[in-house]
């Protein structure tokens, strides 16, 4: 589904992704593991076509997508996961979902309230599926609070909702488990797993969180100084020589 072929990226003279290439497959869920800075969020954004690669080739579907747009990558169904914008803190949780843009890129309150005008013509149809996504998130209850007033792990989950609300085929999610609770986060584990198995969802998900990467990845990729180091199953990776050192290398630069 997706091919990064030696993918460069370089801040200055320094290169955050460096001769990277790899491969995920429709119908996974693709872990990409690695220590601080080893180039992992970098090579998001380049995929999410956030900034353009210093050098190499981004498929997708079979297409070449490195000159794209985000705007056309996101019309082709390759979505990162919105964040909630700060502005959209003090809209309810049914707004945020009803306000999702056509257009990840320059997401504004202004420009939103443009889609707003059109969304009406077919806002049933919208009310609907945000319906649909609140009952599959088990967030009605919160449907009508602010978004500003959720605690982390509902927030997590309201971003995949917003995700939910477009034709997404390829999902970006960056961190999924950072500041969320265990019993939310067995919750999102769920949620995402569903989203794969039945309604054909690919994702990728870049996670620290090891028991996480454990139960849903496969395959898992290791990252470490801009490049692949391995990619197998988790058990695999964990036991890998080069994994415990780009890890122990981390901790004791930490130290
Ligand atoms: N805008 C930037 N300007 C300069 N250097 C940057 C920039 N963004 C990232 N870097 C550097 O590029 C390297 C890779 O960063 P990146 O955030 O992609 O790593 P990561 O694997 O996502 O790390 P983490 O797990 O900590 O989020 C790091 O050394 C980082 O300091």
């Amino acid at each position: 589904m997706l091919e990064v072929d030696q993918l460069v990226m370089s801040y200055g003279g320094f290169r955050a992704v460096d001769n990277c290439s790899l491969s995920v497959t429709e119908g996974s869920i693709t872990g990409l593991i690695g220590p601080n800075g080893a180039g992992k969020t970098t090579l998001f954004n380049l995929v999410a076509g956030a900034f353009p690669p210093s050098s190499g080739r981004i498929r997708y579907l079979g297409e070449d997508i490195t000159g794209l747009s985000t705007d056309r990558r996101f019309h082709l169904g390759l979505v990162r996961t919105f964040q909630i914008p700060h502005e959209f803190h003090r809209l309810t949780v049914m707004e945020n979902l009803m306000m999702v843009p056509p257009h990840q890129a320059g997401e504004t309150l202004l420009a939103n309230w443009l889609t707003f005008g059109k969304v009406r013509r077919n806002e049933e149809e919208v009310r609907q599926r945000a319906e649909e996504t609140l009952a599959f998130l088990e967030l009605e209850h919160v449907a009508e609070e602010r978004a500003g007033n959720l605690s982390g792990g509902q927030k997590k989950l309201l971003e995949l909702g917003r995700t939910m609300m477009t034709d997404a085929r390829l999902v970006l999610l960056d961190e999924p488990a950072a500041g969320v609770n265990r019993t939310l986060l067995r919750k999102l584990e769920e949620k995402i797993a569903i989203l794969n198995k039945e309604r054909g969802y690919t994702f990728i998900l870049i996670e620290h969180d090891m028991e996480m990467i454990e139960k849903l990845c496969h395959p898992v990729i290791c990252m470490a100084e801009g490049r692949v180091l391995i990619e197998g199953d988790f058990a695999t990776v964990r036991a890998d020589e080069r994994v415990l050192e780009a890890y122990l290398g981390e901790t004791v630069g930490a130290a």
